[in-house]
């Protein structure tokens, strides 16, 4: 029988679809997505199976939309083989305990100068606010001159690529308008930076380190792609908002974690991040392309065709998190995590794989912020704070109200 198209369940039904197919399917799922065959497949086994680079690249895997939204045209998601690794070492080389603390010291000082300004009853919006934040502290990381007058505008065209790779709507249109100006904007600098029409970019930050990079055949970057690259370091470290939004809601649900993270437990806080990471939805899965015939669980994986690893499901598998519904830090306290167990940011080894070189950065950047929160009173206005499973990428709706904010008791 002839597979029917999922791209419209998938799009209206959200993190629940894979869940939803894997119950009437089992582990193993057969369908069709944007016109092409789709095995989705789940698990620790599965995720070192899709790793291999033997068995899945990810060369022309990436749909055009997300291509035009999250990622840019020729990033280093869509490489494979040596011009992955190479491209890969760049990122990988930021992320220095130095580089990330020079970012957490901007991330800091940005909270504490703009939270004092939440101390009225006017209710500020958590989400927008630390969209902001991080916006400043991650341009001023990478070496990106930007007016505080700029940083609003800025914000909300990063935040709208992450929220609009994943629908058909005005958030889709948003995320693509709001590309071409980022990427116009970065590749002028690069350009000028490299002509010497503006400074030179500060050594050992990423506008330098992309301007400099040489690719596999030993060329630069364009100035388009290298502003794609640069995109994709500070776009994602601003979609750590999400966690931050996540980790206010967990504080406010489970109280009686406030204590631990007040009092800078370290063991605690990073408990805390890492469930908030498990916990919380975020990307839905991964895909690649299956490099020639493979067989996985009996089933047929036909070379060419779409290979999705399932990650929302990972993270909430009984057989991995026992009685994973329930936020609970405590199951990171003792447990060692493996390359293929917890994979929000996808698995295997980051400087050999694809697995997201920013874990390190989104780690440090929650914990200080969830700590931030936790040593913050406020209040809660009236709002919604429902997550809907159905919006890729989710958040409490209201986007995380609060108002009166003073430092704790
Ligand atoms: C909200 C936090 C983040 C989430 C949820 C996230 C998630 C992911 C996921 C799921 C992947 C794909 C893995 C795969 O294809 O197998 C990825 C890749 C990537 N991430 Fe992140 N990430 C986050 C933060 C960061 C940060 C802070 C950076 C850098 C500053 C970063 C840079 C990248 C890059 C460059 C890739 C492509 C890696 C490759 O293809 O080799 N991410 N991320």
């Amino acid at each position: 029988m002839p597979l029917s198209d999922h791209t419209l369940p998938l799009l209206t039904e959200g993190y629940a679809w894979l869940p939803e197919r894997r119950r009437t399917h089992g582990s193993t799922v057969v369908t069709r997505l944007m016109g092409h065959r789709a095995t989705a497949v789940h698990g620790p086994d599965a995720a070192r199976f899709f790793y291999d680079e033997n068995h899945i690249r990810r060369h022309t895997a990436l749909p055009e939309p997300i291509k035009s939204t999250l990622f840019g045209h020729g990033a280093v998601h869509t490489l494979d083989a040596a011009a992955h690794r190479v491209r890969k070492a760049m990122f990988t080389s930021l992320m220095t305990d130095d580089g990330i603390a020079r970012l957490d010291d901007h991330v800091a000082a940005a909270w504490d100068k703009a939270t004092a300004a939440w101390n009225g009853p006017r209710p500020v919006t958590l989400f927008d606010e630390v969209g902001r934040i991080l916006t400043h502290a991650a341009c001023r990381w990478a070496g990106v001159p930007l007016d505080d007058a700029d940083v609003p505008a800025t914000a909300r065209d990063l935040l709208a690529l992450v929220d609009g790779f994943a629908s058909l709507g005005p958030r889709h249109w948003r995320a693509r308008a709001a590309r071409i100006r980022l990427e116009n904007r970065l590749a002028r600098l690069i350009h000028d930076t490299r002509t010497g029409a503006a400074p030179a970019a500060p050594p050992g930050t990423p506008l330098a380190a992309v301007a400099t990079h040489r690719d596999a055949d030993g060329h630069p970057l364009d100035d388009r792609l290298a502003a794609v690259e640069l995109l994709n370091l500070i776009r994602p470290t601003v979609a750590v908002t999400w966690y931050v939004t996540f980790a206010a809601h967990a504080l406010h649900r489970h109280p009686h974690h406030r204590a631990a993270l007040r009092a800078g437990d370290e063991a605690r806080t990073h408990a805390f991040a890492q469930e908030t990471r498990r916990f919380y939805p975020f990307a839905p899965f991964v895909g690649g392309k299956a490099v020639t015939d493979l067989t996985w669980e009996d089933h047929r994986i036909p070379e060419g065709s779409l290979v999705l690893l399932d990650i929302y499901g990972h993270n909430h598998d009984p057989r991995l998190w026992p009685d994973p519904h329930t936020f609970d830090p405590g199951r990171f306290l003792d447990r060692p995590t493996g390359e293929f167990d917890l994979i929000p940011q996808g698995g295997g080894d980051p400087r050999t794989g694809h697995r997201c070189p920013g874990e390190a950065i989104t780690l440090t950047l929650l914990r200080t912020l969830t700590t931030r929160l936790a040593r913050l009173d406020h209040d809660l206005p009236d709002q919604d704070l429902t997550i809907s499973l159905r919006r890729i990428p989710t958040r409490p709706a209201s986007g995380y109200l609060l108002a009166n904010a003073r430092p704790a008791a």
